[in-house]
């Protein structure tokens, strides 16, 4: 059994893998302030619920997105697995040519679910993450991350209206089925919801143009992927583990790496 985990600004997403099957996985908000006993009782707790043994996980690889987070994730993984994790950064292999200026800087989140992609659907092809923030980014034919852009998340954007602007409540994210709304609810739900159509629409359109691609497919992922998706035809298809499949295959590229690793240090 394998242990992936996508830690994102808001959540942190677990999977248990066997081979290429995704056995189990689950979702823990994001929190700085949580000590490593503190995940490592949540993630044990997860484990017994679903009857899953601690002792058959061979090894654990972490994707990351949040650097204060890593010290109590990374230590409550060698506290409860008693291994090293391994983690998406430099050094690894990951098979994807980055073209990106500085090739670290990239959120190891986008590198995850473009490997995946590439690898499920093939290139070129555009990948959305509707999570905290929202990144849209391109793989070329031969599986290069060409780059992308990054915009506001439509929760932050909607909790930024109403913590910003005094007579403006906190909405449910939910469309109101119109854009002339007669209510101040109604009003900022159509405005962020289908602005945001309007934004990905305008964005897929324009990176489709510059990759001289007009029908390269559109793979959405993240937490609100399906909340866009159904109200515009520039996605072509919601898949909700992307994270964490490109996790899965990244381990593969680096097991017999990891295994040689582990065989050496206990010689
Ligand atoms: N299963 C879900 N259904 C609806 N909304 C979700 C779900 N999971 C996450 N969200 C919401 O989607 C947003 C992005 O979440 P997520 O994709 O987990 O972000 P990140 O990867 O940045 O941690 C958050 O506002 C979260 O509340
Ligand atoms: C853009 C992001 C904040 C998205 O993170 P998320 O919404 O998944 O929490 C993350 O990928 C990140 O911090 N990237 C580094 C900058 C870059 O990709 O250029
Ligand atoms: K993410």
């Amino acid at each position: 059994m394998i242990v992936v985990f996508d830690v994102g600004n808001t959540n942190i997403v677990l999977g248990v893998y066997r081979g290429k099957e995704l056995i189990d996985y689950w979702r823990i908000a994001t929190d700085k302030e949580k000590t490593s006993d503190e995940y490592s009782m949540v993630i044990h707790q997860f484990f017994q619920y679903n009857g899953l043994d601690i002792n058959d996980v061979e090894d654990i690889i972490i994707s990351s997105v949040v650097p204060n987070i890593m010290y109590s994730l990374e230590h409550a993984s060698r506290k409860l697995f008693n291994k090293e994790p391994l983690i998406v950064g430099p050094g690894i292999k990951t098979g994807m040519n980055i073209k990106y200026d500085n090739p670290k800087q990239v959120g190891a989140d986008r590198i995850v679910n473009a490997i995946a992609a590439y690898e499920k659907y093939g290139g070129p092809l555009i990948i959305v993450d509707f999570g905290t923030a929202t990144t849209f980014c391109a793989i070329s034919e031969t599986g290069e991350y060409l780059g992308g852009t990054i915009s506001p998340g439509i929760k932050i954007s909607s909790d930024a209206l109403f913590e910003k602007a005094a007579k403006l409540p906190r909405v449910e994210l939910v469309k109101p089925g119109k854009v002339i709304c007669k209510n101040t609810v109604n009003s900022m739900q159509a405005g962020i919801i289908y602005g945001y159509v309007g934004l990905v629409e305008y964005i897929v359109n324009k990176m489709k143009k510059e990759i001289r691609c007009s029908s390269c497919r559109v793979i959405a992922t993240g937490g609100l992927s399906t909340l866009i998706a159904s109200e515009t035809e520039s996605i072509d298809i919601v898949d909700k583990f992307l994270s964490l499949e490109g996790l899965n295959i990244i381990y593969e590229r680096n097991k017999e790496d990891r295994i040689a690793l582990n065989n050496k240090s206990r010689v």
